[in-house]
């Protein structure tokens, strides 16, 4: 059986949970579970601490798990990501008073609030800057008026919590995150669970990503139609009734459907139809 760390509270959880529905596993019904079995797919999923899955994970007792790139690399833990999730993208950035700090080189003697302590620590030393760190728990924006950090390091997303602090970025942004699938750092890549697991999340991730686009046009038409919608491998062709016409199909990326039609239209094509894809194995 399979055992999976899953994110049991905060921004990776309601995501997470949804992407494995997705994907066709059993999900607790409510959020004091701590642990199910899904005995027809052959997993167990445990509910853990974002913070706290790759610090499982790199013990070995469970396989894999999802948690932030942010919180792995924070963790220190000897694990390694093995899938992007493409949920909870953020940054992470100094940030302070507007007109306190133009770059990281001002942190020098400086006393930073993160809950990020490793990340921040980390750095602070690649970059030779010699400052304090104070580990907070959460909501750090607050520490800087409260007199407790000149500056602070955390999470940014929208941006909304540092502007309703009255705080501003500065300096190159530290690091980029987003939900992964990790596994203990050198665990065999080819487990056969394994990578049926990852299929499966990568199956939604495409039909998430990707519509399927179905059209008519003219055989003189097809070349230039083609060219727009290639497909994965390449668009199936097939003929239609009435002669000198042909039926596409192709996968195109949901962001650029509307476009891809236009295009379409504009060379001839008629009939032109996109239909969500539910799950698929590439
Ligand atoms: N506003 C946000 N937008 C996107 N990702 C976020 C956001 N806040 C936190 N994250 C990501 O979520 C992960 C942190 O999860 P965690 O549950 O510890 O914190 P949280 O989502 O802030 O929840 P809480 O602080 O309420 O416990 C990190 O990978 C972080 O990058
Ligand atoms: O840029 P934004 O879109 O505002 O998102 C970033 C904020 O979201 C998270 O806070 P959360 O609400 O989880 O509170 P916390 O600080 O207690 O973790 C994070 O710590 C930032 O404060
Ligand atoms: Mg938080």
């Amino acid at each position: 059986m399979l055992r999976i760390a899953v994110p049991n509270k905060g921004s990776l959880s309601g995501p997470a949970a949804e992407m494995l529905h997705e994907a066709g596993y059993q999900q607790r019904r409510e959020s004091k579970e701590l642990r199910i079995v899904d005995p027809e797919n052959e997993v167990e999923f445990f509910y853990l601490r974002p913070r706290d899955i790759a610090i499982y994970v790199s013990s070995g007792k469970l396989d894999i798990g999802i948690t932030g790139r942010d919180l792995l690399i924070d963790s220190g833990a000897d694990a390694e990501e093995i899938l992007p999730l493409g949920f909870a993208r953020s940054t992470f950035r100094f940030a302070a008073k507007p007109g306190t700090a133009g770059g990281v080189a001002d942190l020098k003697g400086r006393t930073i609030a993160t809950s990020y302590e490793g990340i921040v620590t980390q750095h602070l030393a690649e970059q030779g800057i010699d400052a304090s760190v104070v580990h907070l728990d959460g909501a750090v924006e607050t520490a800087i008026e409260l007199g407790v950090a000149d500056a602070i390091a955390d999470v940014v997303e929208t941006g909304t919590s540092l502007r309703n602090a009255g705080l501003e970025v500065f300096g190159e942004p530290i690091m980029k995150s987003e939900a992964l699938v990790i596994r203990r750092t050198g665990a065999d890549a080819e487990e056969p669970k394994v990578q049926q697991f990852l299929r499966r999340l990568q199956g939604v991730l495409v039909a998430r990503t990707y519509v399927m686009m179905d059209y008519d046009c003219r055989v003189e038409q097809l070349e230039k139609a083609v060219a727009l919608t290639p497909g994965l491998e390449s668009p199936t062709v097939s003929p239609l009734h009435n002669e000198g016409w042909v039926a596409v199909r192709a996968m195109v990326p949901a962001k650029e459907a509307q476009r891809i039609m236009d295009d379409l239209y504009a060379i001839g094509a008629r009939a032109i139809l996109t239909t969500a894809i539910h799950a698929c194995r590439l």
